[in-house]
C-alpha cells in the first residue's frame, strides 16, 4: 500500500524528538503564563479565505459538508485562534497552541506546529514576548545554531503605494520580490508603467544583512519619515534581542508577508547547519477588523517536525529484558515496576539478545518464584 504524495510515515528518533519538542513547548510557555487552546482541526474553508485572513482555497485540503458549505482541514493556527478569541475579555492575552496545519502547497502536507498569539497587549510588548519566548524555547531545546531574522510589511507597501497595479500585478510582484527575483520584480513593474520602481525595489531586494544596513537605509531613506520609523522600530527588537544573549539576528528590509494578514513586523528563525525554517511569524492587527476589534495582534510558530530533525536524540537508556511464562508473567511484571530508569520488556522466548543490555529471568527456588540475571 502506498500513501499520497506529501504524507508519510514516522518512527523512531524523529517522534521521539517530536514529541520531546512538544512536551518542552508545553513547559516553556506554560512557565512563562500562555494559556493553552486547542481548536478543531475541521473548520469552515471561510475562516481562512474571507476577504481579510485573505488565504488560498486552492492549498487547502477540503470538501463540500451536506449543507454545500465548504470545510477545510486546518490550514493556520492563526486565523482559527482569532475565530476563537475574538469573544474573549481582552485581559486575556497570551495564547499557545500544538497541533498540525494542512497545506498542498507545502512539501509535506502535514506539519505540526507548536505557536503562540498574543492579543490586546502593548505593540512593543507581543513582539518583545514574542522573540523572547522562541529565545527561551531555542534554550531549552539546547539548539544554539540559528539566526532571526527580522522584516516588515510596512517597507514594501510604502514604496509601491504612489504606483498603480492591478491585484494580480501587486500579487505577482509580492511573489517576485518573495523570490528574490529581480529580473522579473523589473519586468512587472516596467509592464504595468511603473518603470521608476524598478530601481528602488530591485535595491530593496539585495537590502539583508546584519544591522549596518539599517544604518545605511536610515541614510537613503533620511526623508522619509515613515520609513525611517520602521527602520528605529526594528532596531529597537534588536536592541531587545542582542541585550537577551541573542548574537545571530538579521535584517531583510525586502522581505514581504509570506501569509497575506501580516501587517506590520514579521519574524522568522532559521537553523544555520543546513538554511531550514524553524518558526515563522509577525503582527497581524488587521485579522480582527473581521470583529469589529481594532486591537494588537502578534505571534510565531515553530515548525516541530524541522526541530525534530535537528535536534539530538536523547540518550539510549539501559535496556532489560526479562523472560517469563504465562504463569510468571506477573512477577516480571511487578519486577518491571521497580525500574523506573531502565527501558524493560518481557518476552516468554528470546529472540534477539543483542537487543539487550541485561537479561533476566525467572525461575523458582525453594518453591517461589524470583527473578534472576541470566
Ligand atoms: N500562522 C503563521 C505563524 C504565525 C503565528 N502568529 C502569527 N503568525 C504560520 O503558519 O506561518
Amino acid at each position: 500500500m502506498f500513501l499520497p504524495a506529501g504524507s508519510q510515515d514516522e518512527t523512531g528518533v524523529q517522534i521521539s524528538n517530536r514529541l520531546r519538542a512538544s512536551e518542552i513547548f508545553r513547559q516553556v510557555t506554560k512557565k512563562r503564563n500562555f494559556q493553552q487552546i486547542s481548536t478543531p482541526v475541521v473548520e469552515y474553508a471561510q475562516t481562512f479565505t474571507n476577504e481579510v485572513a485573505g488565504m488560498d482555497l486552492h492549498s487547502m485540503l477540503k470538501w463540500f459538508n451536506g449543507e454545500g458549505e465548504i470545510e477545510v482541514l486546518r490550514p493556520d493556527w492563526t486565523a482559527a485562534i482569532a475565530r476563537a478569541i475574538a469573544g474573549q475579555h481582552p485581559s486575556k492575552q497570551k495564547w499557545s497552541y500544538q497541533g498540525s496545519v494542512f497545506r498542498f502547497d507545502k512539501e509535506d502536507t502535514e506539519s505540526r506546529q507548536a505557536g503562540i498569539e498574543i492579543v490586546h497587549a502593548d505593540r512593543f510588548f507581543g513582539e518583545a514576548e514574542s522573540l523572547l519566548t522562541a529565545v527561551a524555547y531555542f534554550k531549552h531545546l539546547n539548539i544554539e545554531d540559528y539566526v532571526i531574522e527580522l522584516g516588515h510589511t510596512g517597507i514594501f507597501d510604502a514604496l509601491i503605494a504612489p504606483f498603480t497595479f492591478s491585484k494580480q500585478e501587486e500579487e505577482e510582484l509580492l511573489k517576485a520580490m518573495h523570490d528574490k527575483r529581480s529580473d522579473l520584480v523589473e519586468e512587472i513593474v516596467v509592464k504595468a508603467g511603473n518603470a521608476e520602481l524598478a530601481k528602488p525595489l530591485m535595491a530593496l531586494i539585495d537590502a539583508y544583512g546584519t544591522r549596518d544596513i539599517i544604518e545605511q537605509y536610515r541614510r537613503r531613506w533620511s526623508d522619509r519619515d515613515d520609513l525611517t520609523e520602521i527602520l528605529t522600530h526594528i532596531d529597537k527588537l534588536i536592541d531587545l534581542l542582542e541585550a537577551s544573549g541573542v548574537t545571530e539576528v538579521i535584517v531583510d528590509l525586502g522581505r514581504v508577508k509570506n501569509l497575506p494578514y501580516y501587517d506590520g513586523i514579521m519574524f522568522r528563525g532559521f537553523l544555520t547547519n543546513d538554511g531550514s525554517t524553524c518558526f515563522s511569524g509577525g503582527r497581524y492587527d488587521r485579522l480582527y477588523k473581521q470583529f469589529e476589534l481594532t486591537t494588537s495582534a502578534v505571534g510565531l510558530a515553530f515548525d516541530v517536525d524541522v526541530l525534530a530533525t535537528h535536534m539530538a536524540a536523547e540518550k539510549e537508556p539501559e535496556k532489560i529484558c526479562i523472560i517469563a511464562s504465562p504463569e510468571t508473567h506477573a512477577i516480571a511484571e511487578e519486577f518491571r515496576m521497580e525500574m523506573e530508569e531502565q527501558v524493560v520488556d518481557i518476552q516468554y522466548e528470546l529472540k534477539n539478545q543483542t537487543s539487550y543490555h541485561t537479561i533476566y529471568q525467572v525461575v523458582v527456588e525453594n518453591s517461589q518464584y524470583k527473578v534472576v540475571e541470566k
